[in-house]
């Protein structure tokens, strides 16, 4: 029997999973408010925090160091990579403490699994990060040749929920085509085609719908003339766009729970917000559909925000006329992290070396 520690750092919440072989023996979500991350200037800074809450579930379920076969963690921002499985290398923990695209929670996710690998003596992993480049070539052109698109999305818990729905249908996940849609602290909506995600938008640096803490797509002018102004430096401004933006710019919480109770209690403002968000989410799956030439077999909402019925109406109501709108709450992320370990030790699949 092997153990396996699977760990998820979110931008909202660490996630943690004690598996042993396909069995989870402890899973434990944390969710982490505005405040409570607000000390840390940036996200390398929260290891000790995240690494303390890992440890403490450890022990919670009576796991020690030497009884972990391998550790996999959500990886983060490193240069774009195939979709699948990575041991974690010197070379990646360069890039991601030296070299980082950006700022993402899950940058930690690599790093954790590393140092507590080291001190267990087992193996590091991480599996589908959130640079999983697989983006059709016309997706990629934008009108300034300065700038090119990048892929940057869920893309852990979007191709394990579309190969989940997939099996529940009976057929390939490489046989269907999904707009799937994940509703977290960020938000993204890709276009799966035959098991490709060929266009997404960038989740984290503006582009598609507002989230809980990402300002989505902004008005580029208007963006210039902020960064124009001199009252912002640019860590300040990419603070706005990628973590300090959408419900927390709006409402000072990254609870998408609290702005829906809000909203049910009266709050017009958080209403018409809460509405705002769901409405750019529709009009980006519309998108997609388009990107798929209108050949869609489902559209997946997911995420933790999937949790909410209001959320998950208004979006079905503006998009059910594409293709059947299915729910698949919360995620499947330390499941498939926790499953990809597994196959490794097993020796049924052979890790990636990233370079
Ligand atoms: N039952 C629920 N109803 C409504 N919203 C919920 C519910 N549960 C969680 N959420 C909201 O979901 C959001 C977090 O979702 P999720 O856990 O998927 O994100 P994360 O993993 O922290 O970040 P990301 O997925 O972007 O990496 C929070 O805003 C939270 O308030
Ligand atoms: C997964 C990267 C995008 C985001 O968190 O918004």
């Amino acid at each position: 029997m092997y153990t396996i520690l699977a760990i998820n750092p979110g931008s909202t919440s660490t996630k943690v999973a004690i598996y042993q072989d396909d069995k989870a023996v402890r899973e434990l979500t944390l969710r982490h408010s505005t405040e409570e991350l607000a000390p840390f200037a940036g996200v390398l800074d929260q290891f000790d925090f995240r690494k303390q809450i890992i440890l403490d579930a450890m022990k919670e379920a009576g796991v020690t160091l030497s009884d972990i076969d391998a550790v996999i963690g959500r990886g983060g921002l490193i240069k774009p990579v195939k979709s699948g499985v990575y041991e974690v290398n010197e070379t990646m923990i360069d890039d991601i403490r030296h070299r980082p695209v950006g700022q993402h929670a899950s940058n930690l996710g690599a790093l954790l699994a590393y140092d507590i690998a080291r001190e267990a003596g087992a193996k590091a992993y991480m599996a589908d990060p959130v640079v999983v480049d697989e983006l059709q070539d016309v997706a990629r052109i934008t009108g300034h040749p300065d700038i090119e698109r990048v892929s940057i999305f869920h893309a852990l818990n979007q191709k394990a929920m579309a190969r989940a729905y997939a099996e529940k249908r009976g057929v390939r996940y490489e046989d269907l085509n999904l707009i799937v849609v994940h509703l977290g602290g960020g938000i993204s909506v890709g276009a799966h085609r035959k098991g490709e995600v060929i266009d997404v938008n960038n989740a984290l640096d503006g582009e598609g719908p507002f989230s809980p803490e990402r300002a989505g797509g902004l008005p580029a002018l208007a963006v210039a003339k902020w960064a124009a102004s001199g009252k912002y430096d640019i860590r300040q401004i990419a603070k706005f766009i990628n973590s300090r933006g959408g419900f927390v710019a709006h409402f000072g919480t990254n609870s998408a729970m609290e702005i829906s109770k809000r909203a049910e209690e009266g709050d017009q403002r958080a209403a018409l917000v809460q509405d705002a968000m769901c409405y750019n989410v529709g009009k980006a799956v519309g998108a997609m559909a388009t990107v798929l030439k209108g050949q869609v077999d489902a559209i997946i909402l997911t995420g933790g925000i999937a949790h909410d019925k209001y959320v998950c109406k208004y979006i079905g109501d503006m998009v059910s006329f594409i293709a059947e709108v299915v729910v698949m709450p919360g995620e499947n992320e330390l499941e498939a992290l926790a499953g990809n370990a597994l196959r490794v030790l097993e020796g049924k699949l052979t890790p990636r070396v990233y370079e």
